[in-house]
């Protein structure tokens, strides 16, 4: 399968070098201060600029406000906008008509009860980040480095291009493609030696597997 890799929360640029000469299709940027992988928009703007033309520069944000995104798409070469905090539909859509830039909503996953809240948000976001659930009392609502039961989305389909997130690895990502059929994948603490560190022979092991995988036939 042709599956296209995000590798999020990148600080350096031996962070941006690494994803790109892995063949990843998606650079994240995390701007939430307590996260060990936030950076400045300054970071942000020097590191975007080394983004070779095809890989996309995506800016996480934790429900920013007008005035923070002002300044991120003000200052940094930014693709997409991925909203990973409590955003209403409402306040997607609102993003999307004032920055003119291709959202990406997180919606967390942890048991069926969460899937119907997929369905709101796919009406109004450009693509959807199918992410494991923060556990309660997190300090980040994502970058946990924990899974959901893929079973819960195997075979599931939205009207948007979706992605899988939540604990991805190099040694699971291959049966996590084949068992929902995800086309796209996102990964962090997965492809870090440390909180906060990429490590450049992880995420060549995790593009390369991600990219061999084979989606399972239905009978
Ligand atoms: O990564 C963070 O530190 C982070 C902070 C605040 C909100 C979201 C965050 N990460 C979201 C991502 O896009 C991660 O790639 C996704 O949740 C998967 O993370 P992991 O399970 O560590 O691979």
């Amino acid at each position: 399968m042709d599956v296209r890799v995000k590798v999020c929360g990148l600080s350096t640029a031996a962070d941006v070098e690494a994803v790109a000469a892995a063949g990843a299709a998606y650079a994240g940027f995390v701007f939430f201060p307590k996260s060990p992988r936030n950076v400045s928009v300054e970071q942000a703007r020097e590191l975007a600029v080394l983004a070779p033309i095809g890989l996309a520069k995506v800016a996480l944000v934790v429900n920013a406000d007008n005035e923070f995104l002002d300044e991120i798409t003000n200052k940094v070469a930014v693709d997409i906008l991925q909203l990973h905090g409590s955003e209403s539909p409402e306040r997607v859509a609102e993003v999307r008509a004032r920055y003119g830039l291709p959202v990406m909503k997180a919606v967390g996953v942890a048991t069926a009860e969460d899937l119907p809240q997929l369905g709101a948000y796919e009406q109004v976001c450009d693509q959807i980040l199918v992410d494991a659930k923060a556990p309660k009392g997190a300090d980040l609502p994502g970058g946990n480095g924990l899974a959901f039961d893929w079973k819960l989305i195997a075979g599931r389909r939205w009207a948007r291009p979706w992605m899988l997130a939540g604990g991805l690895t190099p040694e699971n990502v291959a049966r996590a493609v084949e068992l929902t059929g995800a086309a796209q994948v996102d990964v962090s603490s997965g492809v870090e030696r440390a909180p906060g560190h990429k490590d450049a022979g992880l995420i060549h092991s995790f593009v390369a597997a991600a990219q061999g995988a084979q989606e399972i036939p239905k009978l």
